[in-house]
């Protein structure tokens, strides 16, 4: 049993591959290459690494450029291309594409046949016709060929010049018309569409998410800032479209990657001047920041890793297996739901705690809310499933343990160690739940099951993103942190993680 249980239960290769974390995301850019470092593949992969990801690169064209103009242009045979693509997905698991330039219909057409097989979860198209020196790096008889490929990407980032030529109109002139543009195109292919000012004049530059299907939260979601007065913007579309890919990949939210984004483009603009690349319109300054700050999603990719084997730990347990296959007696089940509801009330006060600290009105309003639907979650725990069940009243001494450290964290330790400290009860949750649901799902989801109501709930896609969200507040937390403040954060985050593991196997222990 315990055999055929593991691969069910476990389909990835052990605790490493996780289906909601992506604290460091691999990122493919399909694209070309630019020799002189500043756009095509060489931007992507400095942008991606720059925004906390892992870049990859399968270059479709080679350039022979520099910051004054492109000077030849070859594109290798497009079965090549199919080649390397293939040797990727056959290895990697992708967590976001990035397409730029493709050259010609033959690379357009071996692109679109791989996405349609692999379909990643993120794909954002920057379709690079010609670049800003004024030279072509799409065949015209292409373009065609090009809007195929729009279906297949979730986000489309053209420049003005681009935006009018995949609508087959005149440029826009000024803002309002390429946003009325943008909802044009995002209307015909029912995907979102970035509309970039670059383009414009204006002591303004502003991008806008477009999308009127009601995927974000407005039709349009503008993001400006000021226009740096600079001759260094080789590259902007390429460096913006992987690093939005990347941050996608991480957030799962089209307007908060945007949003994080934009002032690093800015920056990277900014400090554009200290690279003193070339005579033409050189390169951003991609790593401006990095003696600022650690890199996002470093932390939370440390705490991953150190959550890793209790991962493990629990997808051994009896407890864990027998819920799975439904073989669990039930006063084991009973008990670890009425000390769940036990629990919950405890963590619901460290919640609250965690609101009470929160540096912005925004945190602690997900905090409190947190702590809000503890309660209901708990009270609905009594109603439905506690209720009808002989169930033991008494506090368990994993229960208890349990409890009392994230009291004593939430009564003694900062903001960053009460995250640090919360945090397990999310992300292992979540990551159990989502593979149990998993693993349910694809034995043809039982009726005859006797947890399947339970191993419902798991289910939760708000769940999923209170979880995501509750991993970059901790990241974002850390990088704030002292040395010191880390250290306790990664001990707070250690002994959660223990203590859920071991309330999972309470049941076997004390009932
Ligand atoms: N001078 C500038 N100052 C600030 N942001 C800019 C500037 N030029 C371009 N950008 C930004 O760079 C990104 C790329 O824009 P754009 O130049 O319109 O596209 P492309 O590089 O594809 O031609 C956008 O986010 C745009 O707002
Ligand atoms: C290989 C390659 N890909 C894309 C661009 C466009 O970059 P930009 O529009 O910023 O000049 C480029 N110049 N070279």
């Amino acid at each position: 049993m315990t055999a055929s249980l593991s691969s069910s239960v476990y389909p990835f290769d052990g605790a490493r591959e996780t289906l909601l974390a992506r604290p460091i995301p691999r990122v493919l850019s399909i694209a070309g290459s630019d020799p002189s470092g500043g756009a095509g593949i060489q931007a992507d992969l400095k942008s991606i690494a720059a925004l906390g990801g892992y870049g990859m690169a399968a270059i479709t064209a080679l350039t022979a450029q520099n910051t004054v103009g492109v000077s030849a242009v070859h594109v290798p045979p497009a079965p090549f291309l199919r080649q390397q693509l293939d040797a990727i997905s056959a290895d990697i698991t992708l967590d976001a594409v990035k397409i730029g330039m493709l050259g010609d219909a033959a690379v357009i057409d071996q692109v679109r046949s791989w996405l349609q097989e692999v379909r990643p979860a993120v794909v954002v198209l920057d379709p690079v016709m010609v670049a800003t020196s004024g030279d072509r790096l799409l065949r015209e008889s292409a373009e065609q060929a090009l809007r195929s490929l729009l279906p297949l990407a979730h986000l489309i980032t053209p420049n003005l010049p681009e935006l009018a030529m995949l609508l087959g109109e005149p440029e826009a002139e000024d803002w309002a018309a390429a946003l009325d543009q943008g909802k044009r195109l995002a209307a015909e292919y029912g995907n979102t569409v970035l509309v970039k000012g670059g383009h414009l004049p204006g002591p303004e530059c502003p991008d806008a998410l477009v999308n009127t299907t009601g995927l974000l939260s407005r039709d349009v979601i503008e993001v400006s800032g000021p226009r740096i007065v600079t001759p260094n913007s080789h590259g902007t579309g390429c460096s913006l479209s992987s690093a939005l890919a990347t941050v996608q990949a991480r957030t799962g939210d089209w307007e908060a990657s945007l949003r994080e984004v934009k002032p690093w483009l800015l920056g990277a603009l900014t400090a554009s001047e200290y690279l003193r690349v070339g005579q033409g319109n050189g390169p951003v300054h991609h790593f401006h920041h990095l003696r600022q700050a650690a890199s996002p999603g470093a932390f939370a990719a440390k705490l991953w890793n150190a959550a890793a084997p209790e991962l493990e730990s629990i997808y051994g347990l009896e407890f864990i297996q027998q819920l799975q296959s439904g073989e669990l007696p039930e006063r084991d089940f009973n008990y670890y739901l009425a000390q769940d509801a036990i629990y919950l009330n405890g963590y619901s006060r460290v919640l609250a705690r965690a609101g009470a600290l929160a540096p912005t009105e925004e945190e602690q309003l997900f905090w409190a809310r947190a702590s809000q639907q503890c309660l209901e979650v708990e009270s609905e725990l009594h109603r439905n499933w506690l209720s009808t069940r002989p169930v033991p009243t008494g506090t368990g001494p994993v229960t208890k343990s349990y409890v009392d450290h994230l009291l004593a964290t939430s009564a003694s330790g900062s903001y960053a160690v009460v995250l640090a400290a919360i945090l397990p009860c999310y992300w292992l949750y979540a990551e159990v739940g989502q593979q149990l649901h998993g693993a349910y799902v694809e034995a043809g989801a039982p009726a005859d099951h006797s947890y399947a109501e339970w191993l419902k709930t798991y289910a939760d896609p708000d769940f999923a993103a209170a979880t995501r969200k509750a991993i970059n507040l901790t990241d974002a937390a850390a990088i704030a942190a002292s040395d010191a403040e880390k250290v306790a954060m990664m001990e707070a985050f250690t002994q959660s993680c223990r203590y859920e593991t071991a309330f999972f196997d309470a049941p076997r222990l004390f009932v």
